[in-house]
């Protein structure tokens, strides 16, 4: 007989548990069913890791930037250090903590494959065999997440190149890496393999790096990578992969013909949604590709509005925030609250943990013209605040707003420059908020801070 519970989540990466954590606050039993590793991708093999890789260089650069500081520093990053400080912030690849937390949370943790039987039913099997039935008695939330795109490209995945795991949770610095993409994984990859000593190059088949964001972005970022010692090469991408027996030298055949050999090649070229194997058929849904939901989240083409997907399975936004924000709002859906999820398409926040770092919310000028906004730009350097200055000498960057002229309100705005994605929540709260320029004309910033930058593109405009 099938064990019945109010919700049962499939996927207990940082939304899944979002989404039971919210649905079983709100007084509801809820299953949480996990095949791996309770805090998923993010937690083990993305986020974490990536940013604890990062950190320790960032601190560097930045103490290098500070004179005083910058004289006592007597070497380069320690490697083994920072491996050990990337092992520490994943808890050694184990979730007692979590499994923890979600027991204090009254949410019943069912470990095995879960995949979808019919309406409202789940099966779960265990990795010796042991198979549990679930029934839901209110709805079922798929946040199953994605997993890395491996392009169609010749001896590529016979080559066993590394994905986001081993890019992020390597033992071992290898002497040449090879990073193939210019989105989010592949310039923090690459800059945190070549600031523990990699000799790293980064093809990116496009003409820039970072191309969803403003175009200043992926500039500066191109030079900040090459400044560091990164080989990047734009416009170009693997023609033929081709890997010496099992470990050996990995030599890429790129499309401008170039032949670059490395000892560990990085695809950091998107990811898909974890759909296939789901059982979406035996609820009249396609697998293999995101599951379509509406502003409820709710998967379209389902009978009777059971089914939910957040996350990274529905594609929206593959960012743990916003899988978070869309957990929150199922859970409270699912317990009759009326609220449905807006700051995907309007006021998606993203911070690029490199240095200098890049922080955008919202839409780029590009996006707001592409939708035939009343669009004013003004943007600031950095380097002309004081806040700039005393964080470090040389220290650099951009802001950047557009405004809808019509309604004085803020669409979109981008940072480049140290630590600037602590800046970025400010700009979120106008922009979700729709706070208009007048009434950001008196929120004060702090003086000597980084955020004096608002002043300086508040009087840009005209204030
Ligand atoms: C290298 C890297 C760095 C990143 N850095 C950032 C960052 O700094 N900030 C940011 O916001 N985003 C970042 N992201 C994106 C972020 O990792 C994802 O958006 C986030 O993990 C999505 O969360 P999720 O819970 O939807 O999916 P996931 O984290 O993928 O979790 C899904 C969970 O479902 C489980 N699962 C799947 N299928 C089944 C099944 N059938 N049965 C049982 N369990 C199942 C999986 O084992 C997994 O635990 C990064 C991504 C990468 C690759
Ligand atoms: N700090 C952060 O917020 C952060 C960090 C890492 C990842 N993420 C998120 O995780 C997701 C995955 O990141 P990603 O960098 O893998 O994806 P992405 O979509 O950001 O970038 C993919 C890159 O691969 C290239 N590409 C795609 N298909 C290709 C092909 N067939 N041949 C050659 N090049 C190809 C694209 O040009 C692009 O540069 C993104 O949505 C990203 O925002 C976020």
């Amino acid at each position: 007989m099938a064990e019945a519970f109010d919700v049962v989540v499939i996927g207990a990466g940082p939304t899944g548990e979002n989404a039971a954590a919210r649905a079983a606050a709100a007084g509801m039993s809820v299953a949480l069913v996990e095949h791996e590793l309770l805090g998923g991708e993010c937690s083990f093999w993305a986020c974490i890791p990536s940013k604890a890789l990062l950190r320790p260089a960032e601190a560097l650069w930045l103490a290098k930037m500070a004179p005083g500081a910058r004289e006592a520093i007597k070497g380069p990053l320690v490697a083994s250090a920072v491996l050990e400080h990337r092992d520490y912030m994943v808890g050694d690849y184990k979730d007692d903590s979590q499994v923890k937390w979600a027991e204090g949370a009254k949410i019943t943790v069912v470990r095995g494959n879960g995949t979808l039987t019919g309406p409202r039913k789940v099966r779960v099997e265990s990795r010796d065999g042991t198979v549990r039935e679930l029934e839901a008695r209110r709805a079922v939330v798929l946040a199953t997440g994605s997993k890395p795109r491996l392009p169609d490209i010749p001896g590529l995945k016979e080559a066993k190149p590394w994905d986001n795991r081993e890019g992020t949770g390597a033992k071992e610095v290898p002497k040449r890496l090879l990073v193939l993409g210019g989105g989010a994984v592949a310039v923090e990859l690459a800059q945190a393999w070549r600031s523990l000593g990699s000799e790293v190059t980064l093809a990116q088949r496009g003409k820039s790096l970072l191309s969803r964001f403003e175009p200043f972005v992926g500039e500066q970022v191109a030079q900040a990578l090459r400044d560091s010692g990164v080989r990047v090469l734009l416009g170009t991408t693997a023609a033929r992969v081709q890997r010496a027996g099992d470990k050996g030298e990995v030599t890429v055949t790129l499309t401008h013909g170039e032949e670059v050999r490395a000892d560990a090649l990085l695809v950091a070229m998107g990811r898909e949604a974890r759909t296939e194997g789901l059982g979406l058929e035996t609820v009249g849904l396609k697998g293999g590709g995101p599951v379509q939901v509406d502003d409820q989240l709710r998967a379209k083409g389902v009978e009777g509005g059971w089914l939910y997907a957040c996350g990274d399975v529905n594609g929206r936004n593959l960012l743990t925030h916003m899988g978070k924000y869309q957990a929150r709002l199922v859970g409270d859906i699912i317990a009759g609250k009326k609220v449905h999820a807006w700051a995907d398409a309007k006021a998606t926040p993203q911070v690029i943990f490199t240095h200098p770092q890049a922080a955008s919310v919202g839409l780029t000028e590009a996006k707001a013209r592409e939708a035939k906004l009343p669009v004013r730009t003004v943007q600031y350097d950095m380097q002309n605040v004081s806040g700039t200055g005393l964080l470090g000498r040389d220290l650099k960057g951009t802001a950047k707003l557009v405004v809808d002229e019509k309604r004085r309100v803020i669409l979109g705005a981008t940072f480049t420059g140290p630590e600037v994605g602590e800046m970025l929540h400010a700009a979120t709260i106008a922009v979700a908020g729709e706070v208009s320029l007048d009434t950001l004309w008196h929120a004060v910033p702090s003086f000597p801070t980084m955020s004096e930058v608002w002043l300086r593109l508040l009087e840009a405009y005209g204030l």
